[in-house]
């Protein structure tokens, strides 16, 4: 995101993030002057306000977002997914930002694990503001994807290291499904949000999805190795068969964009009667958008799609000797 923003030619990118030693290593790969960092957490309301100063518009992607150490930690997810997401909204909004993006989740969807539960209170805490403050000159949104591949710790890079040390490929369940996107589809998702964004819009971009099967099949095929050894290992804790990006509630309302989804905020008056009394008749003649009805890939679509990631355009070229 900060190499796409400083390709637009923008004054400035400022960078809240806890780890130094990542903002050392970002600072000597980007060499540019107009990246600015900044130590805190989205914890401490006074480090993010800090960040704030100046800032037209700004990206939210702090998260805890590992489904197992959610798990085990559910009250550290609420404290930086939950509260750290109302600091961000409430101190964008005080320091006059115009535009805020904050990331979501599939795993926000009738969610079953903690990191889930918590990205779906984040959801909720952005739509609340926009509910509340019509008037406010901050357009708050959220953008909601699946599976970023490549992404650090996902299942991709973990192929490619288990094809590499002569290893078999691990697969929780083969027909497990998930929806894919490249980083440069999830960066287009959030520069869409921030142009097209109305006060608590929630934006999903429209993906194909694979089984986990065919993924570790395409990820040998590119490799040379297509017929590589699968090993089953079993669903692991607080994993979904398949995931949601839309509600089918949701996609009653869903404006369809071409290529993204628009859910507006239901900014119906905060009168409760509304939503007692009151049903929705559009909601039920529509079907959950999942990782299961969505597109499928095969292994040739999945090869295809794993082909334009930069990743695995230098694996390729090193194996060809380029
Ligand atoms: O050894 C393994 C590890 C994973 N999987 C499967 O591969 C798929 C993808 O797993 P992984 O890359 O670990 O991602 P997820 O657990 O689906 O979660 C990622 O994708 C989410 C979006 O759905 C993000 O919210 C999370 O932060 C991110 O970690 C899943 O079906 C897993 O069951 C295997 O088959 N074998």
């Amino acid at each position: 995101m900060a190499r796409h923003l400083l390709a637009l030619d923008v004054a400035a990118v400022h960078v809240l993030s806890r780890d130094e030693a990542k903002q050392h290593d970002m600072r000597v790969a980007f060499a540019d002057p107009r990246l600015r960092f900044f130590l805190g957490d989205v914890r401490d309301r006074a480090s993010v306000d800090a960040a704030f100063v100046g800032a037209d518009f700004a990206f939210h992607a702090a998260a805890l977002k590992q489904v197992p150490s959610c798990e085990f930690f559910p009250d550290q997810a609420v404290k930086t997914n939950v509260v750290g997401s109302g600091n961000v909204i409430d101190a964008a909004h005080a320091a006059g930002v115009r535009g805020l993006v904050c990331l979501s989740t599939d795993k926000a969807v009738y969610p079953v694990n903690a990191m889930g539960m918590s990205k779906a209170l984040m959801e909720k805490t952005a739509q609340a503001f926009a509910r509340r403050h019509p008037e406010a000159s901050t357009t708050v949104s959220v953008t909601r994807y699946g599976n970023v591949m490549y992404s650090r710790g996902s299942v991709i890079p973990l192929f490619v290291q288990q094809i590499r040390a002569g290893e078999p490929m691990t697969i929780t369940d083969p027909a497990m499904t998930r929806f894919l996107m490249s980083l440069s589809e999830s960066v287009d998702l959030v520069e869409y949000a921030f142009t097209h964004a109305r006060p608590g819009d929630l934006f999903v971009r429209k993906a194909p999805a694979s089984t986990v099967e065919t993924l570790a099949r395409a990820v040998a095929t590119v490799m040379g190795v297509p017929d590589h050894p699968l090993q089953i290992i079993g669903t692991r804790h607080g994993e979904k068969l398949h995931e949601t990006l839309l509600s089918r509630e949701e996609r009653a309302t869903a404006v369809d964009e071409g290529d993204y989804f628009r859910v507006p905020v239901d900014a119906r008056s905060m009168d409760y009667a509304p939503y007692f009394e009151e049903g929705d008749p559009r909601a039920s003649t529509q079907d959950d958008y999942t990782s299961e009805n969505t597109e499928r890939l095969d292994v040739d679509g999945a090869v295809d799609l794993l082909m334009t990631l930069p990743e695995v355009q230098v694996l390729r070229a090193s194996r060809e000797g380029r």
